[in-house]
Parts: C-alpha cells; sequence; structure tokens
C-alpha cells in the first residue's frame, strides 16, 4: 500500500550547509529524521549516511523501522520531520517516481518479475525507457543494450536459462534475475530488502558474491535478517531498533555491543 500522502515535512528546510554536507560525503544523508502513524514513532534518527558505492547491511528486530527507512529513501512514505539528501539534492517532498527517475532502485522481498516472459524478454523490458514503448517486445534493442544484458546473465548463470519463461525458474534465479532487471536501470543507490529469504545456502552464499561485486559499481542497502548472509556480506552493518539507530561498525563490533544483545534477547 502506498502510505505517501500529500503533507509536506513540518520542518522548515535546514540550513544550506546540510546540504553542502550531504554532496561532499555522501551519495544518501538522512538528516533529524522523525516518522510517525498516528502518533507512534516509527523512526527517529538524528543523522544517516551511505557513502558512495558502499554496500550497507540494516539489521534490527521486527518493527525496528528498517523498511520504513527504505520507504522514506524511495519515496512510499513521506518523513514527519527531518530531511533526506540523495546526492547532493533535497528530495524530502519528492515523488516516487522522480525519486525512481533520479536512481533509486527498490528489490522488495518478493521477486516481481513476469512469470509468462523468459529471461531474456524480463531483462528487455527492465532497459530504461522501455516501460513506455507499448509493443515493447517488438521494439529491437540495441547491440549495447544485448551485451549489457547477456553481460548480466552471465554474471548470475541465467545464460543457460536465456529463454526460459519465468515462471519455471528457483526462487534464487528469480531473485537474481530481479536484481539483475534492477541494474539495466543503471541505479545510483539500490534498497534490497531481505535477498537471502527463503533461498538455500548455496544461493544465499551466491547471493552475497553477487552484492559484493555489485558493490563498487552501485551503492548498495540491504535489509536482512539472516546473520549469516549478513556475515558473509562482511559490510558495515547499522542497527535499528525500536526507530533509533543503536550500533553501527562491522558486524563482530555490533554482535558484541550489550545494547545490541538486549534488543535481540529482549524480544
Ligand atoms: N503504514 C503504517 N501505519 C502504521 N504503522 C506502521 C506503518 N508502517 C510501519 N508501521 C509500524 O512502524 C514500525 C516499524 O515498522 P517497519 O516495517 O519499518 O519495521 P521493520 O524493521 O521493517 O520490521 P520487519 O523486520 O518485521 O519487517 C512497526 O511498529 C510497524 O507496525
Amino acid at each position: 500500500m502506498n502510505t505517501k500522502t500529500t503533507t509536506k515535512p513540518t520542518r522548515n528546510p535546514e540550513p544550506d550547509y546540510y546540504a553542502d554536507e550531504a554532496e561532499l560525503k555522501f551519495l544518501l544523508y538522512l538528516r533529524d529524521i522523525v516518522v510517525e502513524f498516528d502518533g507512534f514513532r516509527a523512526l527517529d534518527i538524528d543523522a544517516f549516511g551511505i557513502f558512495h558505492n558502499e554496500l550497507r547491511v540494516i539489521i534490527g528486530p521486527n518493527g525496528a523501522g528498517k523498511t520504513t527507512l527504505c520507504d522514506i529513501v524511495s519515496g512510499k512514505t513521506d518523513v514527519t520531520a527531518g530531511r533526506v539528501y540523495f546526492d547532493g539534492d533535497d528530495i524530502t517532498a519528492v515523488s516516487e517516481t522522480d525519486i525512481a527517475k533520479r536512481g533509486v532502485g527498490r528489490k522488495f522481498q518478493t521477486p516481481t518479475v513476469f512469470d509468462s516472459l523468459t529471461v531474456y524478454e524480463n531483462m528487455e523490458l527492465a532497459l530504461p525507457g522501455r516501460q513506455k514503448v507499448i509493443p515493447n517486445l517488438w521494439s529491437k534493442e540495441t547491440r549495447d543494450d544485448r551485451d549489457r544484458i547477456l553481460t548480466m546473465l552471465e554474471r548470475v548463470s541465467l545464460l543457460q536459462a536465456l529463454h526460459t519463461p519465468a515462471r519455471y525458474l528457483s526462487h534464487g534465479q528469480r531473485q537474481w534475475l530481479e536484481i539483475s532487471m534492477l541494474i539495466m536501470a543503471r541505479p545510483k543507490l539500490l534498497l534490497v530488502d531481505e535477498p537471502a529469504a527463503g533461498l538455500t545456502d548455496e544461493e544465499t552464499a551466491l547471493t552475497a558474491e553477487l552484492l559484493l561485486e555489485l558493490r563498487g559499481e552501485h551503492t548498495i542497502v540491504v535489509i536482512e535478517h539472516d546473520m549469516e548472509f549478513v556475515r558473509q556480506l562482511d559490510s558495515r552493518v547499522t542497527v535499528l531498533n525500536e526507530g533509533k539507530m543503536l550500533a553501527d561498525g562491522t558486524m563482530e563490533k555490533v554482535q558484541q555491543d550489550p545494547q545490541v544483545i538486549e534488543a535481540y534477547l529482549g524480544r
């Protein structure tokens, strides 16, 4: 459900130096964020930044605010107060569609691929600008487009399944196809929600490998519950709890944090 309303942030715009700070250091920068649902405070974050080409993992118990954080970045949900900066711009009041056009891609937990279309056809549809062309599948992609599709599919071991309808793919293959489709749009920031959910151990390891490979070309934020997968990602971890940032650092560091242990054990 789209919870984005027309309500504008209640705060006055922050002074310009916040925008400068965001532009200089971070691809994504959240400042003094509050999100409330009917008076319930789901998110309360002073400052949160993601560097260019960083892979950041966000963990936290159920209801911690992980999805809400992604929702305010992608424009699905409005902030009650605070500012969201992306790529140097204040996107706090920008619509979900325009945020996507600015380069924020989002992968939800359940893969959204077209079952009746082949792997290749799904990738064709994901090419930038293709969504608007009605006879999409009959309009010829360029040689460059074709090369990009094949290179990406090779990376996720889906070349053998090029002409296979997506409905015959395994859950893991569907996840990789969807990530590949998102990459076709060359997103600056990719928000990925629980990519390891429902995967076998082998598929989980391959997904971690893929995300690690993509880091460096894209900035990626992963929400995850599977701690073994988080360990494999070997990246900076931010822990959310009851809407607040509880800890931040390597997995080893946050795992030993008494507040983090308490937050998980207290459930
Ligand atoms: N649209 C909404 N209306 C009312 N409350 C909401 C809404 N969206 C989220 N919440 C509440 O905000 C809190 C944070 O939810 P959120 O989904 O962001 O947590 P999460 O960390 O992603 O949890 P999970 O790991 O279970 O997915 C929860 O208490 C949730 O019930």
